[in-house]
This record gives structure tokens, sequence and C-alpha cells, in this order.
């Protein structure tokens, strides 16, 4: 079944203490939700044991880290391994956001083995994709962003493919203020769901979520979430504050 998700990506953002009241806010607003309408909360690793508690009792409010190491285990001075996140409860984890992949030099084949230590470790994963300006300008994005897709995920096999989200998120929408129209996000969704089934088949991409990442509020949420193959999103700034992300929620419990 497919799920649609909005997942809070919280970056390196908030101190312990406003972690908690930013959960005890999203908590008090007592979304809605469902078992196809669910919610991801990814603080910073330092907040992974404090959201636990705070949303153990949540059936449909999951946990998520925002990244995981690409080795098992191992002499890697302040990384975290996906045995580590599995232990602490988490169930997601954020793969291949653009940061990661800029900042941190992370590369497809790193990618690729994080994805399988975080599957082998029982956790689901949010594959991040998306082009910068310059490919988007040159209007090959299509192109771009199914081969971060092939790269990161067509070494597994169907099956495995139930425990993957994709995100796409076009890097020149991300924290900028300017959002994907509708129209461009359905597009690069349809064509990411199209490069799915092309692998594995029509089921396994109808099952598929996919989730919409850059600028989302709740302002535009409704209009993106709107659009058939948009399920979810994964949400940064907005995240960051109950009343916006609840927003944004409550536009995805009305798609
Ligand atoms: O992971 C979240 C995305 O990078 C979107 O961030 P943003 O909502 O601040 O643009």
């Amino acid at each position: 079944m497919r799920k649609k998700i909005v997942a809070g990506n919280w970056k390196m953002n908030l101190n312990l203490e406003d972690g908690k009241n930013l959960v005890a806010g999203i908590l008090a607003g007592n979304p809605a939700l469902t078992e196809s309408k669910q919610v991801v909360i990814a603080p910073p690793f330092i907040h992974l044991l404090q959201t636990g508690v705070q949303i153990e009792n949540q059936q449909y409010i999951s946990l998520g880290a925002q990244n995981c190491h690409f080795e098992a285990s191992g002499a890697f001075t302040g990384e975290v391994s996906a045995a580590m996140l599995q232990s602490a409860g988490v169930q997601y984890v954020i793969i291949g956001h653009s940061e990661r992949r800029e900042y941190f030099n992370e590369t497809d084949s790193q990618l690729a083995q994080k994805t399988d230590l975080a599957l082998h470790n029982g956790l689901k994963v949010i594959f991040c994709c998306g082009e910068p300006l310059d490919i988007r300008d040159a209007d090959t994005q299509n192109d771009y962003v199914a081969a971060q897709i092939k790269a990161g995920l067509f070494h597994l096999d169907a099956t495995s493919l139930k425990d993957i989200v994709i995100a796409y998120e076009p890097i020149w929408a991300i924290g900028t203020g300017r959002t994907a129209t509708a129209a461009q996000a359905q597009e690069m969704h349809a064509h990411i769901r199209q490069i799915v089934a092309a692998q594995y088949g029509n089921d396994v991409a109808n099952d598929m979520s996919i989730l919409y990442g850059g600028s989302c509020k709740p302002a535009n949420a409704a209009e993106l979430m709107a659009c058939p193959d948009v399920d979810g999103g994964l949400i940064g700034g907005a995240s960051l504050k109950a009343e916006e992300f609840l927003g944004i929620i409550d536009a995805m419990i009305k798609s």
C-alpha cells in the first residue's frame, strides 16, 4: 500500500530543550494520522533518544535519523552506524541528501553501501535525489535524477524496495524559498515512478512513496500534495515550528 508521509528533517538545528518543545507542540496538535498517512521526525542524532521517548506511543509517527555511516563499524571517529540507529529505536534513515552529497562528498557507491546497511539493520530508507540549478536550466534533470536512482538503488532486489521511500529535492528549491511548481514536481515524480517501474514492475512502483522536498510550507503544501505522484514531503525549515509542520501535515491528511 502506498503511504503518504510528511517527514521533518531538522538538519543541524535546535538544542535538546527546543527539540523537546517542538515535539510536544506537534503532539499537542494531535494530527489525524492513519496507516496510510504518517509522519516521520528526523532530528539530529543527539535528540534521537529523547524524541523516541516522546513519540513511543504514537502508532503513526516514526523516528528518523539524518544519516548513517557506510561501514558497519570501526575506527570512524564522530560517526554513527546503522546498527546503532536501530538499537536506539530509529525506524527511518535519510540517505543521499544533497547537503551530504555536496558538503561531505558522499559518492554514489557510499550511498549504495549505506542503503544496504540500513536495510540490513531493519531500517527504512528515505533516499534523496534532485538536480542543481544548472542541470534544471539545461533541461537535463530527468537523466540526472535517473542516474542518481540507478546508482543508489538498482542493485537491490524488488522485495527490498518496500522499505525505500524516494525524496525528490531539487537543490535550487532547498532553503531558498523557491519551490518547484506543482507541475514541475508532478512531472519529475511521474518520471521517477516510471524509472522504478521499468526496473521493478508497476506493482513495486505504484506502492512506492515519493516525497517532494524544497521550500514546502503550509501555503504551498496542498497544491503539491494534490499531485497524483506526490506522496508527501521531506520538510526542512518548516519542520522547525510546530504550527508550520502541523499545517503541512494537515495538507497531507486532506490530500
Ligand atoms: O530535507 C529537507 C529539504 O532539504 C528541504 O529543506 P527546506 O524545506 O528548508 O527547503
